[in-house]
């Protein structure tokens, strides 16, 4: 039996609480420049560790970020290096750290916690369900021809620039569908500065005929050559692509599909709706590789987040929600167009607190989830109101790596 206690990391602990999760993770322990850079990422208040006679066991932190939501943004914690060393997994650490931090969210009136799971296996029993899924592409680029009209330009950063357009960029032009968050400084610093610098990642900008920027792109060639296929070519990686309108989206792909060299470029997590293969000649050239689990997303605060997120308009449903980890949430509540709220009446539907994660930035219709035992009624009118009322005006995608 393990004997540990969980708290957060006094300062000399960070580090090494740090370096056993990155093991955790199959990482080696953090350089000098990644501690420089990481240190940053969470606050000592945001960080929970499970030691055990002083040594560091355990570990879960946040970061405090604004989600994107169906009609609004609300304060969410983007929960990121969750990990147990190996020699003392499956005895309950995790299962008491997540807890913690789930209660300290609420405290810290932050209703919703997001994160990207290593496997899919491992947050259902913590509350949290898969929100929004990606897809993952290769586009075979000897294959392709861009079909669409060209109408801005595209342009190579170097230096500073490199560094501060895409801030701007994603700061202030690009439209935040639900399911995307916040970036921080030192978010910048860790998932943008250090991969261009450690990775030779390049950010490519896009300008429109006004000569406003409206969208970029990072990405890096990767060779595929290897000693049984000499010549195989290069790939490009896109690691972050955002665009403030079709135009941009369109400019980007059209300008990574015209680099010399490059036999596949390959993407991961782009959002569903993104119309890549109608932008060329021929559509074949796109290969969907898989569509993932994307953002989990937990209620820690289940009446503030219901009532931080606007519906549809349709005739109301009252849900009834069972949430064994945070009973405080358990309850019926009454959605309607004009808001949610707690109430006594009978139940139309009743769900567990994960498959309301689903729900909520309006991925999925309760239909979908009735139809695989998710969502309980006996009544189908009510599910096609609430199918109307968790819809959301835009198909849910996070597109932030954290
Ligand atoms: C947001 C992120 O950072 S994602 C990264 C997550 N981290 C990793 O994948 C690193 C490698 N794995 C680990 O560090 C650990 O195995 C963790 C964090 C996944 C789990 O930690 P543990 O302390 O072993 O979990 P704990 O003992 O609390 O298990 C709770 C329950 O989850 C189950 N569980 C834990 N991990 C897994 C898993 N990977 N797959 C399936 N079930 C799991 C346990 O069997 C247990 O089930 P039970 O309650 O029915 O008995």
């Amino acid at each position: 039996m393990t004997d540990f206690t969980v708290r957060h990391p006094e300062d000399h602990e960070r580090r090494p609480t740090l370096d056993m999760v990155a093991r955790a993770l199959h990482h080696p322990p953090l350089t000098d420049r990644q501690w420089s850079a990481a240190q940053h990422l969470f606050g000592t208040e945001r960080t929970f560790g499970a030691f055990e006679r002083g040594e560091p066991i355990g570990m879960t932190a946040s970061a405090a970020v604004e989600l994107a939501v169906p009609g609004g943004r609300v304060p969410a914690a983007a929960v990121a290096w969750v990990g147990v060393r190996a020699d003392r997994t499956r005895r309950g650490v995790v299962t008491e750290l997540l807890t913690t931090q789930l209660h300290d969210c609420r405290d810290r009136g932050e209703p919703v916690a997001v994160l990207h799971a290593s496997e899919a296996t491992i947050y259902g029993r913590f509350g949290y369900g898969v929100s929004c899924q990606a897809k993952h592409l290769m586009v075979e680029r000897t294959r392709v021809r861009a079909d669409v009209p060209v109408t801005g330009s595209v342009r190579l950063l170097s230096g500073a620039e490199a560094l501060t357009v895409p801030r701007e960029l994603y700061a202030a032009t690009v439209p935040y569908r639900p399911g995307m968050i916040t970036r921080d400084e030192s978010w910048w610093r860790w998932g943008h500065d250090r991969v261009l610098d450690r990775d030779g990642y390049l950010v490519a900008v896009h300008r429109d005929h006004h000569g406003a920027d409206d969208g970029f792109a990072t990405y890096r060639p990767v060779s595929l050559d290897t000693f049984e296929q000499p010549g195989a070519g290069t790939a490009l990686e896109v690691l972050d692509l955002h665009a403030a309108n079709p135009g941009a989206l369109a400019g980007l792909w059209r300008f990574l599909l015209s680099i010399d060299l490059v036999t596949k470029i390959r993407v991961k997590s782009r959002p569903l709706d993104e119309p890549l293969e109608l932008l060329l000649e021929n559509p074949r050239a796109v290969g969907v590789l898989a569509v993932k689990d994307h953002l989990w997303l937990r209620l820690a605060d289940l009446p503030q987040a219901l009532a931080s997120r606007g519906y549809q308009p349709a005739e109301p449903v009252v849900i009834e929600v069972r949430d064994p980890r945070l009973p405080e949430n358990d309850g019926r509540y009454r959605i309607s167009e004009d808001g949610a709220e707690r109430t006594t009446a009978d139940a139309d539907l009743s769900l567990d607190a994960d498959t309301l994660g689903m729900l909520y930035l309006g991925g999925w219709r309760a239909s979908t989830l009735a139809a695989a035992g998710r969502v309980h009624t006996t009544d189908p009118k009510a599910l096609a109101r609430a199918d109307v009322l968790f819809g959301g005006t835009a198909v849910p995608w996070c597109g932030t790596d954290f």
